[in-house]
């Protein structure tokens, strides 16, 4: 699975961004408005939904979980800092898509038997998207994660994050990842659409639920 993550562009709008990556083919957005007011995101994700509706794609919103819960999207992100997510369990019910951050094993094995939906493992590399970033993993790192988690019997899908493009789609996939999450690679492409649809071919062989 790739989940597009939307970020500000002095190109696109973020209603521009998400079409192009729908028809890239990405049915997962994650709309991240991180220094936007409560009313901003309201009014984004608002455009945004019809638009997911139409062509089956899941629209998670990250970090506000009350905003998610007022309009229905299909989940939230959450990491350190965020709401609990089992509290926004409580509040968003079984069917929402819950996602949680993770920069090590043991932060991954602590949600093993818990109703997560998936983790967000990375950085894999540096980027300017996001501040205070954890350390970094590389390749190496992530399988490594992924090898401890999974003989800790922990079947959670794995996202990896953090300045991915296409050239890491194969070794992340050999690494044994579930999906990816990408930001900046497809936006700042000369053609996301495109990009995007070159991602989703890679990604193809991937197993997901
Ligand atoms: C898929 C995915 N993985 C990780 C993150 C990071 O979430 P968080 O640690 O809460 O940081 P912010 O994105 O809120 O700055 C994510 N958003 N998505
Ligand atoms: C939200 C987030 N969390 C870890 S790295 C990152 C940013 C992902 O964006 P990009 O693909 O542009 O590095
Ligand atoms: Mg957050």
């Amino acid at each position: 699975m790739l989940q597009f993550i939307t970020n500000p562009s002095d190109r696109w709008s973020i209603a521009e961004e998400v079409r192009m990556a729908i028809e890239g083919g990405c049915r997962w957005i994650q709309l991240r408005m991180k220094d936007a007011s409560d009313e901003d995101v309201r009014r984004t994700a608002l455009e945004l939904i019809p638009l997911c509706r139409d062509h089956d794609t899941f629209l998670i919103i990250d970090d506000r979980v009350e905003l998610v819960n007022e309009l229905r999207v299909s989940g939230v992100h959450l990491g350190r800092g965020d709401m609990d997510p089992m509290e926004a369990r409580e509040l968003l019910g079984p069917h929402a898509i819950i996602g949680v951050t993770a920069n090590t094993a043991e932060d991954i094995i602590k949600w093993k038997g818990k109703d997560v939906d998936y983790v967000g493992l990375g950085p894999v590399h540096t980027t300017s998207t996001k501040k205070n970033l954890a350390p970094v993993l590389g390749t190496d790192g992530v399988k490594e994660v992924v090898d401890t988690v999974r003989k800790a019997g922990v079947e959670l899908p794995i996202v990896a994050i953090g300045g991915l493009t296409l050239d890491d789609v194969d070794p992340l996939k050999a690494a044994g990842i579930n999906g990816i999450a990408v930001s900046g690679a497809i936006i700042n492409a000369p053609d996301p659409m495109l990009y995007t649809m070159k991602i989703m071919e890679r990604l193809m062989d991937i197993p997901h639920d």
